[in-house]
């Protein structure tokens, strides 16, 4: 709810203060242990913002309100004079963001100007994220965030998280002290290995865990104060960054092996220890090889998931079942071919093959039905080296490296791009897609925009404009033959923040494969007629945060029935029990409740009656 602003006059006015009473007043209110309870559960923090006076209070980005402190809050806390005298509401300041940000014509300078507002006043970040999610999202988020882990070393400005490298084996747990939260429920951690499609960005990766919690804020309303971004520097086997002397890094090749193991368990031990056992840690963009290891390793020991395999797995699914409704088809009357089989497009096929289970295929059947090629042609048994679970979809056939024989021969009904290789989906490929289906479906999800398969103007270009089409960045509207399309993004932005909002909310010690299918559900019942007209597959960006409640209700309540919730007692209404646990971006008032003016002090006033005169003569 808006918070009430008292009325006050623009102009000051002069208001005598006894300091001294007025002190005493915050004292014994702040003394009184139930006000300060009341006043922390209004506030939803753990800081009392009464108790940050003078200019500490204007640079503490969680309590600046910029000029919307009204003349009582300016006298009671010091900052009178420290502002201009307008008096300015959240809603005027948002306008002048909004003026603010589109001065400027780089992504990158947009995303600089949001990052210092981040630092400059929270509460007004996050209010006009959640409120221009369309027009934000790809600033703070992909495609920009990866051009910003680029220059990384460029514009790093101040902490907004962890920095915990090699170096600190032996004291992880000393390092994760530093952090000034008491109270943190979620951590989203890379070791950089692999950041979006661009590759290994070591140090500089650390953009990805807080873009992707600024969305655990702005699309779920996590408190931002219960969120940690956490960047594992381990070194890298970037070359060209370990020349760069921009580069913020340890500068060293990346351990990996025994060595990096033990960091990676002494990490995970350390965060128990600290924040314990139900902190949520969301592991971003880690390379294939340790993403897979990682997770079997963690899951049923730690409250932990990956979101490129199971957040992306999750959104992918959304997107299929929502295209079932264009095919009038079931998951399990396709044939799928992946381009890419790390760990997203593993993840997706691993999702795939439970959602058409309980279509009632077997699982071999399912498999049977799921190919996958990556760099060295066709996955196929003979293979000596399988990744993850590669081996579930290896075929017994001839080693064949050609992609278009290989559609050409299998004919899918479902082309994956999860291969982080731009341009992939050739105009022959997806000619060829449109040639034995009516409806391709052809998903390009490598991000950032420059790494996506095809770009969704092509897609509609070369299957006359039969295709069903989504992509993990965004794409412009797409024009073919005179009607405008509105391709949807297909990314884990959808699923994410909803999920880690239930696990943090019930308490669940691990996230089970269930609660992506619950999620990939939800987000497709939230697509309407119309957004599949407009050739969309997902909801608008702007309903995610919808669908982040929708899906922590149900998955909350799915964690009630299996015994998985640990916060008791069961609420009677999940949803408004959700509700109460949500971060307001809207500005509180600054001052208690019961705060009032302390009653002026007694003033002796002298006689005016002049003294008569003694003459002494
Ligand atoms: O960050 C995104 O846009 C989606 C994602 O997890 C990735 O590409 O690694
Ligand atoms: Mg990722």
């Amino acid at each position: 709810m808006f918070a009430v602003i008292p009325k006050t006059p623009l102009v000051s006015r002069t208001v005598h203060i006894n300091k001294a009473a007025l002190t005493e007043t915050l004292k014994s209110f702040l003394n009184d242990k139930t006000n300060r309870r009341c006043y922390h559960e209004v506030v939803g923090d753990v800081l009392t913002p009464s108790q940050v006076m003078g200019i500490d209070h204007l640079r503490d980005p969680r309590l600046n309100k910029g000029l919307a402190f009204t003349l009582e809050e300016r006298q009671a806390l010091g900052i009178h004079g420290l502002q201009p005298a307008r008096y300015k509401s959240q809603e005027e300041q948002l306008e002048l963001c909004k003026i603010s940000i589109e001065n400027y014509q780089e992504p990158l300078n947009k995303y600089l100007y949001l990052s210092e507002l981040h630092d400059r006043n929270e509460k007004l970040f996050f209010r006009l994220l959640s409120e221009n999610i369309e027009r934000l999202l790809p600033i703070v988020y992909t495609p920009t965030v990866g051009l910003a882990c680029q220059r990384f070393g460029l514009i790093y400005r101040r902490p907004h998280g962890l920095f915990i490298t090699i170096n600190d084996k032996g004291h992880v747990a000393d390092v994760l002290r530093n952090w000034p939260e008491p109270d943190v429920h979620a951590i989203v951690v890379t070791d950089g290995e692999r950041i979006l499609g661009l590759g290994d960005l070591g140090a500089c990766g650390m953009g990805i865990p807080i873009g992707k919690l600024s969305l655990y804020t702005a699309l779920a309303r996590v408190k931002p104060h219960h969120c940690l971004p956490i960047c594992l520097d381990v070194g890298t086997d970037n070359q060209a960054l370990l020349e760069d002397p921009t580069y913020i890094g340890l500068r060293q090749r990346r351990a990996r092996g025994a060595e990096y193991d033990e960091f990676l368990d002494e990490f995970m031990a350390a965060v128990v220890q600290r924040y314990g056992q139900d902190t949520l840690i969301q592991f971003e963009d880690f390379g294939n090889a340790n993403a897979f290891r990682l997770l079997e390793k963690y899951r049923n020991k730690y409250c932990t998931f990956n979101d490129d395999i199971q957040g992306t797995a999750a959104v992918a699914l959304a997107g299929l079942l929502a295209s079932n409704r264009k095919t009038g088809k079931k998951l399990s009357d396709h044939k799928f071919m992946f381009f890419g089989a790390g760990g997203a497009a593993l993840g997706i096929a691993d999702l795939c093959v439970k959602a058409m289970e309980r279509e009632g295929l077997s699982e071999s059947e399912a498999r049977n039905r799921i190919w996958m090629i990556d760099i060295d042609g066709l996955v196929t048994k003979d293979r000596t080296q399988l990744l993850g679970h590669q081996g579930f979809y290896a075929k017994d056939h001839a080693p064949e490296k050609d992609f278009l024989k290989l559609i050409n021969e299998i004919k899918p009904s479902i082309l994956i791009g999860a291969s982080a290789t731009g341009g992939a989906f050739t105009p022959e490929v997806l000619r060829s897609m449109a040639s034995f289906n009516e409806r391709p479906i052809v998903f390009a999800l490598s991000n950032p925009t420059a790494k996506a398969e095809c770009t969704a103007q092509q897609a509609y270009d070369h299957t006359e404009g039969r295709v069903i089409f989504c992509s993990g960045s965004p794409f412009p509207d797409v024009n073919y033959n005179g009607k405008v399309y509105h391709p949807g993004q297909g990314n884990n932005a959808y699923i994410f923040p909803g999920v880690a909002l239930g696990v943090i909310v019930a308490g669940i010690h691990h996230i089970i494969e269930d609660y992506f299918i619950i999620a990939a559900q939800t987000v497709a019942d939230n697509v309407r007629e119309e957004d599949l007209e407009k050739g969309s597959l997902y909801p608008p960006l702007g309903f995610i945060n919808e669908c982040s409640l929708q899906i922590s209700t149900l998955i909350i309540a799915d964690a009630y029935k299996n015994g998985k919730a640990t916060v008791y007692p069961k609420p009677a209404d999940i949803r408004k029990f959700v509700e109460s646990k949500l971060y307001s971006h809207y500005y509180e008032e600054s001052l208690p409740k019961t705060w009032k003016w302390p009653d002026p002090p007694e003033i002796k006033t002298k006689s005016l009656t002049p003294k008569t005169k003694t003459t002494t003569s």
